[in-house]
């Protein structure tokens, strides 16, 4: 590493910032190693690594200072409690530093911010924890509720919540998928463009491509610095998007010439991929909330060269008389919890509440209203969240049957035979991280009948 000290005071700002603003854990990485592009590949992805895994197992690190240190981890300063908590990641996950250089570099930066009267603190923790690392504590498993919490670093909350929806063993397959590595998921657009050019030009920079389950234009990428430095990005061959959000557009399967709302789009996945199945026929309306999110549709949209996607500012809680009965498709993939992508944003976990899950519904109940009058009669309403809250999901999916003239569309004919159930027969598909290779994400599709013509 060119210079282990900065590296890791770099690593101490990122969390106190992620700490103090609230920012969350991919932004505040991605900012920094923006400003720091100068780092060597191996400096930046220490970075990204330790930064995201102390967020990740940030529940499960703080019980373990909590057991050896006088001091709460929540009452230590800022600075300490960064401090401590990159520190314990590293001795417990990182091999290739040694557990001497990591309590020493802690020390230091300790130090280095004035904290002269705590390096014996910090060291007093971390030698302990070094010490006991085979044998550190958790809790009783017949407290389930706090050892599942601690075992997979997340708020008693959520897993009782994630319990209760899916019974214990699938929660924990889905609580252990979390903390596993992800892979970068794309979607190949293929209307004016062919997997095998794609390959080509990823392959003579360097990179990799892997077959991704479930659908023909997904792929994994592998052995690349920066997507933006890719020939194949910049020529708008592919897009980054798990194969989970790659259901929607597929689902809905629009047609050449059709009418389409993308009702919350940013950053436009979802409406690009619609696009490419129109063949770039037709017109996708691809709307978000502000200027700032309608811009980076537009960013999107403009690398991938097509024309019929037309991004727009618009409020998709106002109801807006123009498109009413005029869709061959609305998609409607809404603001959630976010409880399904966890595993690449841990930081979700520690904003989730129940009050925010209320508003959510509400939030969702509302544009679900308004979506309902523009689709045309014998028109498809796709509804989708990257959740695996149920509140949010099926039960918003058995309200809206309630609530409009719709029906359940069986999404069997579009979907591989591992993917087909009881439930996709019967118009839903509730991707589970770990029990399906994806995202968490739920999907429902829906028919306007005649009886809805106004
Ligand atoms: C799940 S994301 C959409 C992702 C997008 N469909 C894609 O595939 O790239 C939800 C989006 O809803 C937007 N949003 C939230 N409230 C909204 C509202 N009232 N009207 C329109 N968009 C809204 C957010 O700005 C966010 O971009």
């Amino acid at each position: 590493m060119t210079d282990t000290i900065n590296t890791r005071e770099l690593i101490m700002n990122i969390l106190l910032e992620m700490d103090r603003e609230k920012t969350p854990c991919h932004l505040a990485v991605r900012d920094a190693l923006d400003k720091y592009q100068f780092l060597p590949r191996q400096d930046r992805a220490f970075i990204k690594r330790v930064c995201e895994g102390t967020v990740e197992y940030g529940i499960q690190n703080d019980y373990i200072i909590n057991q050896y240190s006088k001091i709460k981890i929540n009452k230590c300063k800022p600075v300490i409690r960064a401090i401590l908590r990159m520190s314990v990641y590293q001795i417990r996950f990182l091999d290739a530093v040694p557990d001497s250089a990591v309590v020493n570099e802690a020390v230091k930066l300790a130090e280095k911010k004035h904290f002269y009267n705590l390096k014996g603190f910090v060291n007093g923790v971390l030698r302990t924890i070094v010490r006991e690392k085979d044998h550190l504590p958790i809790p009783k498993e017949n407290n389930t509720t706090q050892y599942l919490s601690v075992k997979y670093s997340m708020p008693e909350f959520l897993v009782e919540e994630f319990v209760s929806q899916y019974g214990k063993e699938t929660a924990e397959t889905m609580m252990a998928d979390f903390l596993k590595e992800k892979q970068v998921t794309i979607r190949i657009n293929r209307w004016n463009n062919t997997i095998e050019e794609t390959k080509k030009s990823l392959e003579s920079q360097g990179a990799e491509l892997e077959k991704a389950p479930y659908l023909g234009e997904a792929f994994y990428l592998k052995n690349f610095e920066t997507i933006a430095s890719l020939n194949a990005f910049q020529e708008g061959r592919f897009q980054i998007q798990d194969v989970s959000s790659m259901m929607a557009a597929h689902l809905a399967d629009p047609k050449p010439g059709d009418q389409v709302l993308d009702l919350c789009a940013a950053p436009g996945g979802k409406s690009l991929h619609a696009a490419d199945k129109m063949r770039n026929q037709g017109c996708v309306e691809a709307r978000d909330l502000t200027e700032y999110k309608v811009d980076l549709i537009r960013e999107n949209v403009q690398r991938a060269g097509v024309s019929c996607v037309v991004p727009k500012v618009k409020d998709a809680e106002q109801l807006d008389a123009e498109w009413i009965g005029k869709a061959d498709v609305v998609i409607a993939d809404l603001p959630c919890t976010g409880y399904g992508v966890i595993g690449r944003k841990p930081d979700i976990k520690y904003y989730a509440s129940k009050e925010k899950e209320e508003e959510l519904v509400r939030i969702q109940r509302a544009i679900l209203a308004n979506a309902a009058s523009y689709v045309k009669p014998g028109g498809t309403l796709l509804y989708s969240t990257c959740t695996v809250n149920r509140k949010e999901n099926s039960e918003n999916a058995a309200w809206f049957l309630e609530q409009f003239p719709f029906e359940a569309v069986s999404l069997d004919e579009l979907l591989p035979d591992e993917l087909k159930s009881g439930e996709t027969a019967k118009g839903q598909l509730q991707l589970i991280p770990g029990v399906h290779k994806t995202d968490g994400f739920f999907l429902a599709k829906f028919r306007k009948t005649e009886e809805g013509r106004a």
